[in-house]
Order: structure tokens, then sequence, then C-alpha cells
């Protein structure tokens, strides 16, 4: 893999440096480093470790150098909603304090006293996730207003590392949507509900779409690490990149699996409508200025959280295993009950929920993993029935992508549930997405409709029927 371009797509729970390159027509990757990646408890705070995620980008680029390779471009996507902020040195204000720690509880009713429910979602589209950055903001505003008074730069983590990278500061579109701080009709920061929330509006950036190119590593970068390389915006939101490289998005529905699962259709416009708002749809930018218009559902954190709490004893591939083998457990919980945010004992959470709900309880770790593997399998069906309530369209196919596709129970749960036709793959899709945006910026590619053509050429899925074996397809 002589000339290439390097996806760093750090996840909620795991991050990964991939490199790719087109070859006759067919995308190729490379796994150059994977590393795990945990919430860490600073002060009263859950905050992630942006220095150790920076020193791994760092050790990824460093590997390719081991590895004869000269990657002509570098693009970074993480999780949404997260961010930092710089004083007017450009001197970090804040950590980078993590989506499920509990400084957002009870913001976003007190946001409503504001501005209603109604108008923020008809002028952002964006679903009310108690974590969004709107209500981080707001609580910040209430413990620290002092450091919003001397935030002089709003970056979202991708922005951040990207100014690591290149000391240029710009916030990226489809993450900067997730904030619920950008109109969805103008794709810009919504400055009249900054006003309105008494937030410091003239620290947000210029937004740039997906393909922007920001330049090249900062000179001591390059003295240290011996390499240089245009860096690039892929969509940045990791969902938004995942989504891109969907082979076939029309009459599809998506299942982005990973920490969450983010169930969905690609759309030309915002769907800003009562319906959407009460089923709390949202609506997030994506590439080419696509609308995103999914629904979060809690996710494969909950079997992450059950692996922690058996002190990873079990693989995920063995706790399906085991989920698979406990055929006859049958309890079924509200998987997207706030509780399962960040409970202390997600087992204990869920045994739980299964008493207060008069069902059996879980006792073995089959039967905790087949009552999440269930629960999200009722959960995906209701958003599949919203969803075709509010397009008044049946959709013949899901494509499960992302790290969960791998979960065939979940995968067969899924189209026996639907009686849809279920295609898996690719796992690595969010890392395919932020490729395939920095060769079609690079003129590699002509445009997504292309990318998406090389994808499906390029890998392999798995399709599952209802009640029948599964089987590969090109
Ligand atoms: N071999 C496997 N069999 C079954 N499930 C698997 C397997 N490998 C990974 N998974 C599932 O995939 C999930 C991780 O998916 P993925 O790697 O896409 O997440 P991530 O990128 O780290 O996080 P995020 O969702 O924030 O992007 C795990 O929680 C696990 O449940
Ligand atoms: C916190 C967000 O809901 C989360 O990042 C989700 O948008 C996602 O993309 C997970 O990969
Ligand atoms: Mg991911």
């Amino acid at each position: 893999m002589s000339k290439c371009s390097l996806a760093v797509d750090i996840g909620a729970s795991s991050g990964r440096l991939i490199a790719g390159s087109l070859k006759e027509n067919r995308l190729e990757l490379e796994e150059i480093h994977r590393f795990d990646n945990n919430l860490t408890r600073k002060g009263h705070h859950f905050c992630w470790d942006v220095d150790g995620l920076f020193n791994e980008i760092k050790t990824g680029i460093r590997l390719c150098k081991e590895r004869g390779l000269h990657p002509q471009s570098i693009g970074i996507d993480t999780w949404a909603v997260d961010f930092v902020l710089l004083d007017e040195k450009n001197r970090l204000l804040t950590d980078a304090v993590a989506y499920r720690d509990s400084r957002t509880d009870g913001m976003m009713e007190e946001v409503f006293n504001l501005i209603s429910k109604e108008r923020l979602y008809l002028e952002t589209g964006i679903q009310f996730q108690k974590f969004n950055t709107i209500y981080q903001l707001y609580s910040l505003k209430q413990s620290n207003p002092e450091i919003l008074d001397k935030a002089k730069s709003f970056l979202m983590l991708p922005d951040y590392f990207n100014y690591l990278l290149t000391g240029k500061k710009t916030n990226e579109y489809t993450n900067a949507t997730s904030t619920q701080l950008v109109n969805a009709f103008t794709k810009k920061w919504d400055k009249d509900l900054l006003d309105l929330l008494g937030i410091n509006k003239d620290m947000f950036l210029e937004i740039n779409p997906p393909g922007s190119q920001l330049g090249s590593l900062r000179q001591t970068l390059v003295d240290e690490l011996g390499l240089d390389m245009k860096v690039i915006l892929p969509a940045t939101h990791d969902t938004g990149s995942a989504v891109v490289s969907v082979p076939e998005v029309d009459d599809t529905i998506y299942i982005s699996s990973g920490t969450w699962s983010l169930i969905g259709v690609e759309n030309p416009f915002p769907v800003c409508i009562t319906k959407a708002l009460d089923y709390n749809f949202t609506n997030e930018g994506g590439f080419d200025y696509q609308f995103r218009f999914l629904k979060n559902i809690m996710g494969l954190w909950m079997i992450q959280e059950v692996k922690r709490n058996y002190n990873d004893q079990y693989s995920f591939p063995e706790l399906v295993e085991l989920a698979n083998k406990a055929s006859n457990f049958q309890s079924k919980i509200n998987v997207d009950d706030d509780r399962f945010l960040k409970p202390e004992n997600m087992v204990e959470e869920i045994q739980s929920l299964c008493q207060e709900t008069n069902q059996e309880v879980p006792s073995t770790p089959g039967e905790v993993a087949k009552c999440v593997f269930d629960s999200l399998g009722v959960s995906y069906q209701q958003a599949i029935d919203q969803i075709e309530e509010i397009y008044e369209k049946e959709f013949k196919k899901i494509n499960i992508i992302g790290g969960g596709c791998q979960n065939k129970m979940l995968n067969q749960l899924i189209a026996d549930k639907t009686k849809k036709e279920v295609l898996a793959g690719p796992v690595e899709a969010t890392a395919i997405g932020n490729l395939v945006s920095q060769l079609i910026s690079l003129g590699e590619m002509k445009d997504i409709k292309q990318a998406r053509n090389i994808i499906s050429q390029s890998f392999e899925l798995t399709r599952f029927t209802a009640n029948r074996e599964e089987e590969n397809v090109k």
C-alpha cells in the first residue's frame, strides 16, 4: 500500500487508525493501530483522556512510518457532543468532560424555561438527549460562568485534535449539528438561541463541511514524527462517517451498531414535524449536507458494561454464545430508560428493572446478555415502526454497520422480528466513510455515489433473513 490516506476513528469504547488506498476500483484497508478508550474520573466529573488519545494518534502515525507508509492525508472522527474550550492563548480552559457525566442532570428542563421544546426542535431538528452540548454548556454557565466568559474558542473533540495537528481551528458541520445549537436550515450557529441562553456566541468558529482541507501538520509535529500529510475533515461525527459507508441507502434503514445503536435513514431535508419530535428522532447533518434522520438507542454500551461487571471474564463472542444458550430466558426491559446511561452496576440495574416489572430476574451472564439483546431488538422494532409511520412507507432492507454487526445472534433476531432483509457490514464502516471523504476531497473518487459503489465492491456483507441460514453477499 504505497499511496494511502489515514482514518482516525475514535469511538466511545475503542479507537483505531486504519490506512486505506484505492486499488483498481477497490478500497484496501490496513489496520495500523487499535486502542481502548475509557472514561476517567477527574475531580467530580467523568472525562475523556484527550492527551492520551492524541498520543495514540501520534503512535499510529509513527507506526505508519515504521511500516514504510507515507499517508497523503489524515482525517479524524469521534463520538458527538463533547468539547473543550480554549482561552485567548489557546490554553485549555476545561477538561473534556464526558457526555455520560451527571453535570447535565436537570439542565434540559431549565433550558425549556427559556425556549420551548417545540421551538428548539423546529429550529435545530435535534433529538432531546440530556447530554447534548447545549445542556453541557448551560450547566457550565451555572457552575463556572467565568470559564465561559474567558473562552475564545469552542472546539468539539475532533476539532481539538485537528487543532493539535495543524494549529488551525474550525468547527466541522456534521458534529456541530449534534450540539443542538446549529440551525437546521441555515446550517450556521444559531446566534439568537445562544443569546437567549446567555452563552458567549463569539467563541463559536466558522463551520466547515466534510471534505474541507485544513492544511498540513504543524512543523513541530513533522520534526517529531518524521512525516507530513494533509489534514482533511471527514464527517467528524463518527456516525456521520459511518452512514457515508452504507453501500445502498435507498429503501434502507441503517443501524450504526457500536456503543450506541443509531437507527435511521438518509434524507435530503430535515424532518422537524411534531411526530418526529414526539418520537424523539434527530436530524443530524450528514455528508454533502444530507440529513441523518435517526434515533439513539442505548446500544451495546449495555453489554460493554455487563462485560466489565463480570471483570472481562467473557469476550463479546462468548457473551453472545452464552446468550444463545439461555434461549428460554424471555424477560425484556426498556433499554432506553435513562437509568442505563451510567449505572453503578449495569447487571444489577437490569436485574432491578426485571424485578420492578415482575419478570424473571436474569441470574447468569447468558441470561443477562440475552435480556440485553432481546430488549435491544424490541427497541429497534419500535424505532423501525416509527420511521415507517413517519415516512408512510415500508423499508425493505436493514443494513447493520459497525462493530455490532458481528453479533450474529442480534442480526438474526432483527431479521426474525422485522421479517426484513438484514445486511451486516462493513464492520469498520466509520473508518471507511472517513477514508472515502478524504479520497473525494483529494479527487481520487468523484463523489459519494461512486464511493458507495466502490465500497459495495470492496467489502463482503452477510445477509440474514427470517428463520433462514445467513449467507455472504458481495
Ligand atoms: N466479535 C464480536 N462479536 C459480537 N459483538 C462484537 C464483536 N466485536 C465487537 N462487538 C460488539 O461491537 C461493539 C463495539 O462496536 P464498535 O467497535 O463499532 O464501537 P466503537 O467504535 O468502539 O464505539 P462507538 O460506538 O462510540 O463508535 C462492542 O460493544 C461489542 O458489543
Ligand atoms: C453522544 C452521542 O449520542 C453519540 O456520540 C452518538 O451520536 C454516536 O455517534 C455514537 O457513536
Ligand atoms: Mg465507532
